[in-house]
């Protein structure tokens, strides 16, 4: 649930790796895929799946041992009750969406012992119905369950997600890890979407850098007031990650607002403002980039 960059790169993945894989898509998306199988670009050529079952009526997968659950921040609550039919006692729902929220909104639709927690680290899309393009290298997909505890079916989803070719590390504290991406996120989103500008800009120029580094602490600080365990290292580890990004890299908000598309900054910069009050903390930066894109959040043109 369902099959765009991040569950389409996965279904590919899996199915080909030997797994049984049923792929939620609707519309062009779902023909395509029923006539020419999910196709994959990735940097090192071509692959194409043949899921088990392609389709929009999650009532016709039955039950599974897994979801991987990938939608965009608005669409979850809908997606989340497709899933219901597909729930055994034991299946675990892993949510890989941007944000900080989605597994603590998945459970207040879908039965919290279904609900895991997860981040994903890659860059994919729907280049065209039926294909998913993959940019960059990195794959990594961490997550465990809402308590961090051990447990069979995290396990052997991390295996058959290494099995196929991917990274998907343990961890000891997944609110951690999800954090962490989302400091991270919080600065890239913001920036390359609200200021219209590449990675290589921010690193190029020293006010736009300044700005950046403003951001993730604001976000971390943010998410120290809310008790997550961030350390104190983590302003300086994402400088040194950040750095190191090819100079064309935006975030999915700033591609997607050049495509008109709605933007998910309800669960980014707005959820950073939102959660700030909640903490008793302040957040003028991201509050500042929230009002920027919001005129765009619902994609087409501004509503000017
Ligand atoms: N792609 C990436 O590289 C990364 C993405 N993420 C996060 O992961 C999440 C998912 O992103 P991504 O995979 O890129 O999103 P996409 O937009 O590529 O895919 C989401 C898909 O979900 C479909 N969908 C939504 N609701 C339903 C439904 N009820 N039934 C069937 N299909 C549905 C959409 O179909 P339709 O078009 O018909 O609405 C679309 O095909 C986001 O939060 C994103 O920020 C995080 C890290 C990297
Ligand atoms: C920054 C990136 C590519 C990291 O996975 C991402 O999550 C996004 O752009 O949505």
């Amino acid at each position: 649930m369902a099959t765009g960059g991040i569950g389409g790169f996965l279904a590919v993945k899996l199915a080909n790796s030997g797994h049984q894989v049923a792929t939620i898509a609707r519309g062009n998306h779902l023909a395509e895929i029923i006539k020419n199988g999910l196709i994959l670009e990735g940097t090192s050529g071509i692959e194409v799946a043949q899921p088990w079952i392609a389709t929009d009526d999650t009532s016709k997968v039955g039950e599974v041992d897994a979801i991987i659950f990938g939608v965009k921040g608005d669409a979850l609550e809908t997606a989340a009750r497709a899933c219901l039919p597909m729930l055994t006692a034991d299946t675990v729902v892993v949510p890989l969406l941007n944000g900080v929220e989605a597994s603590d909104r998945l459970i207040n639709i879908l039965p919290e012992r279904n609900v895991a927690n997860g981040v994903a680290q890659i860059s994919t899309t729907i280049a065209s119905p039926g294909v998913i393009k993959k940019i960059g290298d990195f794959d990594v997909f961490t997550f465990a369950e809402r308590d961090s505890k051990p447990s069979e079916r995290i396990a052997n989803l991390q295996q058959a997600i290494k099995d196929a070719g991917s990274s998907a590390p343990a961890t000891e504290d997944i609110e951690r890890d999800v954090w962490s991406k989302f400091v991270f996120f919080s600065a890239v989103s913001g920036l390359t979407a609200a200021g219209r500008c590449t990675m290589g800009d921010i690193l190029s120029t020293p006010e736009l850098s300044v700005l950046f580094r403003r951001v993730v602490s604001e976000t971390a600080d943010i998410g120290r007031a809310l008790g997550i365990s961030l350390g104190s290292d983590i302003e300086s580890r994402i400088w040194e990650a950040a750095s190191a990004l090819p100079k064309s890299m935006r975030a999915s908000t700033a591609i997607d607002l050049e495509n008109r598309r709605p933007l998910e900054i309800e669960w980014v910069s707005g959820a950073a403002a939102r959660l700030a009050k909640k903490a008793g903390t302040t957040a003028a930066i991201n509050e500042a980039l929230y009002a920027l894109l919001l005129p765009y959040k619902h994609g087409g043109n501004s509503s000017a």
